[in-house]
């Protein structure tokens, strides 16, 4: 679904340069939960960036459900962003919005009639449980609130693939696992791709399919978590697996249960 291959970013020229990524290549399959971890600076927001082409590449191809979204311009492009949802930490909602017209903004920007608009994004609000809030501004909205607006501000144009830069680092551990567990049901139930920039390996052990390790720029190494308990062959990835506290499993059971309720 993903292939990036010899893709790089640098920032700035001469001695100013910083190489916020190495050519690297990635490649992620449909439906699948990918993560990617590492040290505040080692680039992972860049990467993430450079999958639906917020950042210019400066070497590489980065190929997305068939589409080299490297070739494409102007409204060809912001067509093939259209089909990548994304997702932030600071959540990105527009203060003077109701949730209802931050979740339809994307369609007014297409030119979408109002009907049509309030149409799809009800029915977005519904699929993340915020219908009954459509006409409150973000400011009335808890963090875990918020969060779901803006997944349904990015789920209303129907993408395939859905990117999250440490979407649930500004929430609590109950508000931040039960809306993992919300990303897990649209995985499943949509086959929606996630890619996930953290810096939480419990977010990774939780929620992902595979990760890659970063260390200044370049993927260190690739884990496939569903062989079984990681065994990471870096020092950095030995670090971030066994420094992390983990979850316990009564405190997962209770967040997947009340899912929803009290996010
Ligand atoms: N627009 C930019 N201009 C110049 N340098 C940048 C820019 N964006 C990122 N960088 C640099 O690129 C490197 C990688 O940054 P990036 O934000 O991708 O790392 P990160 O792993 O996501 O870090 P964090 O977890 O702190 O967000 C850093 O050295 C950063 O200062």
């Amino acid at each position: 679904m993903i292939e990036l291959t010899g893709v790089s970013k640098e920032f700035g020229s001469g001695s100013d340069a910083v190489q916020a990524v190495q050519p690297l290549d990635l490649s992620i399959g449909e439906g699948e939960i990918a993560g990617i971890v590492g040290f505040s600076g080692a680039g992972k927001s860049t990467l993430l960036r450079l999958v639906n082409r917020l950042e210019e590449p400066t070497t590489g191809r980065v190929v997305v459900d068939g589409t080299d979204i490297t070739k494409l311009s102007g409204r060809r492009l912001r067509e093939a962003r259209r089909r990548i949802g994304v997702i932030f930490q600071g959540f990105n909602l527009l203060s003077n919005r109701t949730a209802l017209d931050n979740v339809g903004l994307a369609l007014e920007l297409d030119g979408c009639s109002r009907a049509e608009r309030r149409k799809r994004s009800m029915v977005a609000l519904e699929r993340v449980g915020m219908a009954e809030r459509a006409k409150a501004y973000p400011a009335q909205l808890s963090g875990g609130q918020k969060q779901r607006v803006a997944i349904a501000r990015s789920l209303v144009t129907e993408p395939k693939v859905l990117l999250s830069d440490e979407a649930t680092s500004a929430l609590d551990p109950h508000t931040t696992l039960s809306i993992l567990h919300f990303l897990r049901d649209l995985n499943a139930d949509l086959g929606l791709t996630l890619v996930i920039v953290t810096h939480e390996i419990n977010v990774v052990s939780y929620l992902c399919d595979t990760v890659s390790v970063m260390e200044r720029g370049a993927i260190v190494e690739g884990i496939d978590l569903r062989d079984g308990p990681p065994e990471p062959s870096t020092p950095l990835g030995r670090f971030l697996f066994e420094s992390a506290t983990g979850w316990d499993e009564d405190t997962v059971r209770l967040a997947e249960q009340v899912a929803g309720a009290t996010t």
